[in-house]
Order: structure tokens, then C-alpha cells, then sequence
């Protein structure tokens, strides 16, 4: 089935969501359980993007080094902890709600994250936006996650779009490279958890602040809206 509308892509952590208090939280309960010290929100917004499994081994990494079997025993005390306690400090970026309300009239809205499926789909509730996504996927929803193609083409197509007229929006190099991947356009947002200067990650545009989205959408991915106007 095609929705005959433009699919825009959202990653969730540090694009959607500042989600890097209670990831702070989780990875606080691994390192104490190893006897190490605790590392700071700031710190954590530098290692999230590329699964929990990256987001603690920069923790241990940090905190003295860490080793496979480390973060074997880790990794279920992480999902525990996260998964209680997902939206204690995790609120939407400014912006996002309104700007996603304006572009639902125009597009189908989908959700392709690193993070676990089940996870992000606790999350999108506990924030009550169950209804806003056509689709979400997860890192763990197929073999391969960002920044692969895959993904991005999996979601636009269980959202009823074409890769055609879809568009990513992420804030880490493995959401512009997932985008590359999939020749697809890509918006930048500068305000997240960048794992790299701007201007490596080459998007197609960069936004500093989420208002500023349909313009970017405008500009960076005109040939995906019907009208050639783009969303309102
Ligand atoms: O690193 C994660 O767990 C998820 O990050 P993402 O939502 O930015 O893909
Ligand atoms: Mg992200």
C-alpha cells in the first residue's frame, strides 16, 4: 500500500527526544555495579546514536576500560534500569510536538532508531504519542541497523512510502550515513548528541533548532512533496 505521501524519517534520541538524563541513569547503574564512578548527562549525550551496547562501552571506556564480557554482564542491568525508568527526565526537544502536528497534514511520519524496538516503543507511549508514527524500527529489528540503508528502506516501506519521496532527520553520523546509503535527503539537528563536527556528517541541510524543520524540508527535499511547495 502507498500512502501517495511524502514518509519523513525521525531518529529519536537526540532529535525527537532528549533522552540523555535516563540514559545517564542506566549507565550510572552499570558503572556502579563495577565500582566505577559516575559520569555526567553532558558525558552521556557524547555516546548515545549507535546502540546501548556503544553507549556503555564509552562509559567503561571512560571510567578505567572495558572488556566484552563487561559489557555482556552489563547490558541486562542497562535494559532493566532504562526500561523502568525511561521517562523519569526524558522530555521532547522544543519545538517538536507542534512541528510534528503541522507535518503529519502533509506526510506519514516514521521512527527509525538504534535503540532496541521495544524500548523506543515504551518511550513513544510513555509520551503519548502512540498514534503520531506509521512505523518505528529499532536496532534490533533487523540484521542490520544505521547507519545501513536497510532500516530507513524497512520503515519507509511499512509506512506505505516510497524512498522516492522520504526524507531523513537525525542527529549523529549514523543517521546521515543511513541516509547517504539510501540516497535520501537529510536534515541535520545541531542541537543533539553530534558524534562529529557538522560539517563532516554532511547533511543536506542542518537546523539548529526544531521550528525550523519545514523550511529545512523545503529546501533540502523539494522534489519529494507532490506540490513541489512542501509542507505548510
Ligand atoms: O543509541 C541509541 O540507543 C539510540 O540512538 P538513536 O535513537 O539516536 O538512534
Ligand atoms: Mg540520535
Amino acid at each position: 500500500m502507498n500512502t501517495n505521501k511524502p514518509c519523513i524519517v525521525f531518529d529519536l534520541d537526540g532529535t525527537l527526544v532528549d533522552t540523555a538524563p535516563d540514559l545517564a541513569g542506566a549507565m550510572n547503574a552499570v558503572l556502579r555495579h563495577f565500582g566505577r564512578s559516575e559520569v555526567s548527562t553532558d558525558a552521556v549525550r557524547r555516546m548515545v546514536g549507535h546502540g546501548a551496547r556503544r553507549t556503555m562501552a564509552e562509559g567503561l571506556r571512560l571510567t578505567g576500560g572495558g572488556t566484552d564480557a563487561m559489557l555482556d554482564e552489563g547490558q541486562p542491568i542497562f535494559l532493566d534500569h532504562y526500561g523502568r525508568n525511561i521517562c523519569v527526565e526524558s522530555r521532547p526537544f522544543d519545538g517538536v510536538e507542534s512541528v510534528l502536528d503541522r507535518l503529519a497534514a502533509d506526510a506519514a511520519l516514521a521512527v527509525c532508531t538504534n535503540k532496541p524496538v521495544a524500548l523506543a516503543e515504551k518511550l513513544i507511549a510513555s509520551l503519548g504519542w502512540g498514534d503520531r508514527f506509521a512505523a518505528i524500527l529499532g536496532g534490533d529489528s533487523l540484521p542490520v541497523r544505521k547507519p545501513d540503508a536497510a532500516p530507513l528502506y524497512e520503515v519507509i516501506a511499512r509506512s506505505g512510502g516510497d524512498p522516492a519521496r522520504a526524507a531523513m532527520i537525525g542527529d549523529s553520523s549514523s543517521d546521515m550515513g543511513a541516509a547517504r546509503a539510501a540516497n535520501i535527503p537529510s536534515v541535520l539537528v545541531s542541537y543533539g548528541y553530534l558524534d562529529a563536527p557538522v560539517a563532516d556528517l554532511r547533511a543536506d541541510a542542518v537546523i539548529a533548532h526544531f521550528a525550523e524543520l519545514p523550511a529545512a524540508l523545503r529546501r533540502a527535499a523539494p522534489s519529494i512533496w507532490s506540490t513541489g511547495a512542501g509542507p505548510a
